[in-house]
């Protein structure tokens, strides 16, 4: 079993100047893909990292550090959506790029059991509706609320197996997995797995870009109505506001860093397999072309898409009333040794747990004071379609 993960020894190093906790070559079992992120334009594996990290800081001062010694480094992994909890990072040697996962997996044949819903739907619904109540009292302008779900598989998951369903069910082929490791006890084993359509960053040299998505529907199975649910969010005021609280804020963050940026004035529709999304594409040229993708996106994270605005506020009110997120409404991705990378919101995602059988999901959506709680209810539950069609229970909820 990969918990073999578990057994690794570990010491703590100089690794470019910075003192990380060095991982000796693991077992055999672990020796495969620790990272894996399929996007259109290609995909990103990591295999045997040499350091991990805890904190994204620790990161980003090894890779300067790196460069400053010639002895550099590329980091991927996971940033958690709460800043005061552990990231999950690692550095490798290299990278590999390849095209971007094949299309035509087929979602998991395993039998999976519904055990909680956490909040239950009731209660969701009921902190909406009190969200709802704050957002008009003038505590924030939009808050994300998200729920999660906890699934248990007969047999053990194969995570590549589930990554690649995940992949093959949207048209972009967007499918992540990442070792939760490094995030230190509560994550030991565990691996974050999902499909992303939202790039929070994506910086190629002196180019930046954004796809930042707020503003959702549901797919359906029938052309006509799939069609109508599209028209109908394209033309709907409260997710075009909702979408612009996100698009307002990447172009505060970007403006000073960029020395030009083209941000569109109208979103665009986008699809997943599941949900229809207003999205926008913006784009940068970077003052400094040294900051790295990691830079980059601690500084993005976390956006009005999966947290809300003003941030404080919003996030305060979310820890307030959810339980823990972990690494959902985080950020997943890579950082090469030029500072390249690109950083997914992680979101339509799930965290199989050390025993391959234990699973949690989480769904959310932006909450603003035209949102109805039944409505936000129902958005979540379409969400999870992502993460249970792969997983072959796409029934699980009804
Ligand atoms: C928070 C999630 O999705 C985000 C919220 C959206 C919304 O509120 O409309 C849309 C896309 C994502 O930015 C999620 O999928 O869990």
């Amino acid at each position: 079993m990969a918990c073999a993960t578990l057994t690794v020894s570990t010491r703590r190093a100089i690794v470019g100047g910075i003192a990380v906790t060095v991982i000796a070559k693991p077992p055999g079992s672990v020796a495969g893909v620790s990272f894996h992120l399929s996007r259109p334009h290609g995909s990103v594996r990591a295999g045997v990292p040499v350091a991990q990290f805890s904190s994204a800081s620790d990161a980003v001062d090894a890779i300067a550090a790196g460069r400053a010694t010639g002895r550099r480094i590329a980091v991927v992994g996971a940033l958690s959506f709460d800043a005061a909890a552990p990231d999950a990072l690692v550095a490798v040697g290299a990278l590999e790029h390849g095209g971007p996962s094949e299309s035509g997996a087929e979602p998991l044949s395993v039998p999976v059991t519904l055990t909680a819903s956490v909040p239950t739907p009731e209660v969701h619904r009921a902190r909406v509706a009190a969200v709802i109540d704050r957002i008009t009292a003038g505590e924030a302008d939009k808050v994300v609320l998200a729920r999660s779900i906890e699934m248990l598989a007969g047999t053990d998951v194969d995570i590549d197996a589930v990554v690649a369903a995940l992949a093959a069910g949207n048209h972009e082929h967007n499918g992540f997995r990442v070792d939760l490791t490094p995030a230190g006890t509560g994550f030991v084993g565990h691996t974050l797995v999902g499909a992303s359509p939202e790039s929070l960053v994506r910086k190629t040299g002196d180019r930046v870009t954004c796809r930042p998505y707020a503003g959702s529907a549901p797919r359906s199975n029938d052309p006509d109505v799939d069609a109508a649910r599209a028209a109908a969010l394209l033309a709907s005021a409260k997710d075009h506001y909702e979408h612009q609280i996100v698009v307002a804020y990447l172009t505060s963050v970007l403006a000073p860093l960029c020395t030009t940026l083209s941000v569109p004035e109208e979103p665009i529709l986008l699809s997943t397999g599941e949900m229809w999304h207003l999205a926008t594409p913006i784009e940068g040229v970077l003052r400094d072309p040294d900051a790295t993708s990691l830079d980059l996106a601690m500084q993005l994270h976390p956006t009005p898409a999966i947290c809300g605005t003003p941030t404080v506020a919003a996030r305060t009110m979310i820890l307030e009333t959810e339980e823990p997120r972990g690494f959902y409404a985080g950020a997943v991705g890579w950082c090469d040794t030029d500072g390249d990378g690109e950083w997914m919101v992680s979101i339509r995602c799930a965290e199989v747990f050390e025993d391959r059988r234990t699973i949690r999901a989480w769904s959310g959506g932006g909450i603003v004071e035209q949102s109805d709680p039944a409505e936000e209810l129902a958005e979540t539950s379409a969400k999870f379609a992502t993460v249970l069609r792969a997983l072959g229970c796409p029934d699980l909820l009804t």
